[in-house]
Parts: structure tokens; C-alpha cells; sequence
């Protein structure tokens, strides 16, 4: 049943990061006419709140929740803390977004996401970091940080860019696409060539440092450069990159194949790996609850296997030799006794309707366990 197995399919958010003007917002919107002209139109969520037009129909849009200027008024705050702000309070109904998603995600194949102009807004900012995990929580999600081609022309501009490139991907952890926009203005085959030949890449610093070959290899720039290059070229094995032109529309499908591999990566990289630290923290957690019920148990004198027996008597016909009472150890007065239990409600979150008795009784029922 074809049918069924396009519903079951899950997918893609795309997630459009990069420069002040690098041209994210056309990128967008020429994407969007793109799949609209395949009869696949996208799910679009807006996250910049300062935006004044916006050139495609948001499906969600931040500007409808939070007015982006009345939080800088009522803040007082200038225009990125203002931004940061506005997300910052958006994300607090991240949850009614998601629902909406999931309840659009069967019936779309791309749910493109539009973020801040400015850049370290986003990436930066613990709303971004939410956002991008729980939407990588719920589908295949990637990155496509857009590169003002023109402008990368420069060695140390393109360096820099790959820099950041580079950390959005050691921070997000998510698979990532190089868009090199304006490709009608400026070809990329100049940067494909630069991450594929580390030597070409110097040979251009070399040019635009205006210096000899071993002016730039040698001396602490020199060998700063040498580094950086050696770990680029790691990083971008990891990499998709196409080059498009928001203008024209060249290069989207080329773009949406590399989204398309980038699912794939997701799952077979991302997943496994979210999956794996997920089981790492809940073994953690239930260490820390063990550790603090044996303080528990300590601080109030009983030990595990004291613990089920109903009278001291009980205990005493048991041959333990671990770690009982200590005869001569000072019994803990009731006050502090009801404070030691006291810390155990708050930390363990049980409510003040629960006794003291049924407390304990159900600490101990855990220990036994
Ligand atoms: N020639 C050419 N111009 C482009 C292309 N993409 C964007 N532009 C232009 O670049 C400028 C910035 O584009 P935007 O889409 O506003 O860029 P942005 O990254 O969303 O900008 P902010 O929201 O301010 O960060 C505009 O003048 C666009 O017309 C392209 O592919 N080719």
C-alpha cells in the first residue's frame, strides 16, 4: 500500500542559518516556490521576529506571538537583545509548536525553518539550542548554513566562515549543508576547489597576504594557518555542499539531494548517538537516586538489609556484618532526624501530603529492590 508508507514517512527539517544579508530569506523563498512547483509544498516556521517582510507565507510565524518591539520597550533592551528576547519567550510555547508540526509532519516532505539574521542569535542562545534538539528529537533535521559567495572570495573571509561552519557543527552536532549563494554573481567552484586542495588554499593565502610562500607558512601565523587548514580539511569530509543561486533558483535540487543524504546521515549517525547519551543520562539519574537513598538510609541510621526487618530484635537474629548501626554511634535527635527527611521530600520531589512514615516505607521498599 503505497499510500500508508508516504504517511509513515517522516520529514525533513531544514534548519537555515547563516551571515546578516548572506540571503537566507531568499533562499527561502525561492525553495519554497521550488517545491510548491513539485506539488510538494514545505511547512514554514518564521523565528525572526524583526523581520518586516517576508517574501513566502509563514505557516508559523514568531512575529504573530511576540511583538518584537514592545519586548524592547518593555525590557529595555537594543535590537539583538530584543531578538534574543523575543526568542527567548517564544520558545516557552515551543511545545504548542511542535504539536502543530506533528500534526502537519504526515503531510509534508520539508519543514523549513527561518532564523535571525543574526547569526550567533541563534546558534549562541540556549532557545536556539532547544529549538534545533527538539525539532532533531522528532524528525530528520539538518543545517544549511548559507554563505554569501561573492563575499567569500577572500582567504581569511572564507576561513572564517568555514570557522563557523565548523562550530555550528561541533555545537548543534547536526548534519550540514554549505549553501554557496549568489552562485549567478560569484561561481564556487573557486571554495569547492580550496576544500578539496589544501595546497590551492595556500597557494591563495599566499596571494592575498601579498607576502612570499614562506612569509605565510612560517612564523606564528604561518603555522596557525597550517593547523587551521589540517582541521578543515577533517571537517569538511563531513560535509555536503552545493551551490545555488536564491535569484535564479539554480542548484535546489542539488540542495534537496544533499537534504535528502543528510537524512540518511541522521539516521544512521545522529540517532544512534542521541540515543546512546539519552541511556547514559537515565543510568545516571537512577545512580544519583541510589546514592541518595543509601545517604538516606545512612543518615537515618538503618541499612539496606536492616531495613525490612520490624524490630530491632528482627535484626539482631540476622548474621549481618555490614554496615549496621554503630552501637556507639549518636542515635540522630527527632528534630534532626525530621530534618534529614525533610531534604530527602525536596531532592526526591515527593509531595508534602505523603507522611513521614509512608516516605520512609517507600524509600526502604526501594532499597530492597
Ligand atoms: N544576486 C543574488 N542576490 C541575492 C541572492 N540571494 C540573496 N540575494 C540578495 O542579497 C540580499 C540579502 O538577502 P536576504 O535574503 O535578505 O538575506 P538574509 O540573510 O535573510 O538577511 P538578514 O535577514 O538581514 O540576515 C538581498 O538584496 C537579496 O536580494 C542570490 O542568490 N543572488
Amino acid at each position: 500500500m503505497p499510500e500508508m508508507s508516504e504517511k509513515v514517512k517522516k520529514p525533513s527539517s531544514i534548519i537555515v542559518v547563516g551571515m546578516a544579508g548572506s540571503g537566507k530569506t531568499t533562499f527561502l523563498q525561492q525553495l519554497n516556490a521550488h517545491l510548491h512547483s513539485k506539488e510538494k509544498p514545505p511547512y514554514i516556521v518564521n523565528l525572526d521576529p524583526a523581520v518586516k517582510n517576508l517574501p513566502y507565507e509563514a505557516n508559523i510565524d514568531i512575529r504573530d506571538t511576540i511583538n518584537y518591539k514592545e519586548v524592547m520597550k518593555q525590557y529595555n533592551l537594543g535590537p539583538n537583545g530584543g531578538i534574543m528576547t523575543s526568542l527567548n519567550l517564544f520558545v516557552t510555547k515551543f511545545d504548542q509548536v511542535l504539536n502543530i508540526l506533528e500534526k502537519r509532519a504526515p503531510t509534508v516532505d520539508h519543514i523549513l525553518v527561518d532564523t535571525p539574521g543574526q547569526i550567533e542569535i541563534f546558534q549562541w542562545s540556549a532557545s536556539g539550542s532547544i529549538i534545533s534538539d527538539t525539532l532533531a528529537s522528532s524528525w530528520p533535521t539538518c543545517i544549511a548554513y548559507v554563505i554569501d559567495t561573492p563575499r567569500s572570495t577572500s582567504t581569511s573571509t572564507f576561513m572564517s566562515s568555514m570557522l563557523y561552519a565548523c562550530s555550528m557543527l561541533y555545537k548543534t552536532k547536526l548534519p550540514l549543508i554549505i549553501v554557496y549563494n549568489k552562485c549567478d554573481v560569484q561561481d564556487a567552484e573557486f571554495a569547492k576547489r580550496w576544500m578539496s586542495d589544501f595546497e590551492e588554499f595556500q597557494q591563495a593565502i599566499v596571494q592575498d597576504e601579498g607576502t612570499s610562500a614562506e612569509g605565510a607558512t612560517s612564523g606564528y601565523m604561518g603555522s596557525l594557518v597550517n593547523s587551521m587548514s589540517l582541521m578543515l580539511e577533517e571537517f569538511y569530509r563531513h560535509l555536503d555542499f552545493v551551490s545555488v543561486s536564491s535569484v535564479t533558483g539554480e542548484g535546489m535540487d542539488d540542495f534537496l539531494k544533499a537534504v535528502d543524504s543528510k537524512a540518511q546521515e541522521y539516521e544512521n549517525d545522529y540517532l544512534p548517538e542521541v540515543e546512546r547519551l539519552r541511556e547514559i543520562q537515565k543510568q545516571e539519574k537512577e545512580k544519583q537516586k541510589e546514592v541518595q537513598l543509601s545517604k538516606l538510609m545512612k543518615d537515618m541510621h538503618v541499612s539496606k538489609e536492616d531495613a525490612p526487618a520490624e524490630t530491632i530484635s528482627d535484626a539482631e537474629e540476622d548474621e549481618y556484618d555490614g554496615e549496621l548501626i554503630e552501637p556507639d554511634e549518636e542515635e540522630p535527635s527527632e528534630e534532626a532526624a525530621q530534618d534529614i527527611l525533610r531534604q530527602y521530600r525536596i531532592s526526591l520531589g515527593i509531595p508534602d501530603d505523603v507522611s513521614d512514615e509512608k516516605l520512609l516505607g517507600l524509600l526502604t521498599e526501594r532499597m530492597q529492590k
